[in-house]
């Protein structure tokens, strides 16, 4: 099926290029993260704290594998990698685009990762989720986009022309 589905770091911009690519695209878009929360009755870091980590992408993987859309730019949560079966999904409905940027960068634009409610574990920096992750955002990807020093319609232009070649 014809969707896009945006994956990468919290912070690399999945949710505001997404929006802005789904309108030069004539798409419609959908935030996984808006969906957990609509389906649940509860805000993403609730969910965490009354779940645990664990408990949270469990949620998500579910609610991502159920996600029937068609000409969609779907903005996925940063944890939504670590779904397995949400990921094997996302593959059959479209193409994965996976927005790199510097854990440099990423750091810059969080800020407090617990304000955030990202699914960091005890013990665990920044870096060390960054590490982790990587390697699954680029297996799943079927573009790789690098976000670098680039302004959001610009992004959304070379996603636009990365997806006609
Ligand atoms: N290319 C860019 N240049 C400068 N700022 C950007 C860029 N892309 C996004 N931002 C800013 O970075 C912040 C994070 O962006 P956004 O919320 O879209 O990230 P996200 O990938 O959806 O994160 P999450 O996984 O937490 O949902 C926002 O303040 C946004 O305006
Ligand atoms: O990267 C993460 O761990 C997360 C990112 C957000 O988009 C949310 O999906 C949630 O807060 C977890
Ligand atoms: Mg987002």
């Amino acid at each position: 099926m014809n969707n896009i589905i945006l994956t990468g770091m919290p912070g690399a911009g999945k949710s505001t290029i997404g929006v802005v690519l789904a309108k030069r695209l004539g798409y419609r878009f959908v935030d996984s993260d808006l969906v957990i929360q609509e389906r649940t009755g509860r805000l993403l870091h609730q969910i965490i704290e009354e779940k645990g980590i664990d408990g949270f992408i469990q949620v998500e993987n579910e609610i991502n594998e159920s996600l029937d859309m068609e000409k969609t730019v779907i903005a996925t949560g940063g944890s939504a990698v670590y779904g397995k079966e949400a990921m094997v999904h996302f593959k059959s409905i479209g193409t994965i685009i996976y927005l790199e940027l510097s854990c440099e960068s990423i750091a810059h634009r969080l800020g407090d990762l617990s304000e955030r409610g990202v699914t960091v574990r005890k013990g665990q920096t920044l870096e060390d989720l960054y590490e982790e992750r990587i390697p699954l955002y680029r297996r799943y990807a079927d573009i790789i986009i690098d976000c670098e020093d680039k302004m959001i319609k610009d992004i959304a232009a070379e996603i636009e022309s990365a997806l006609k070649n």
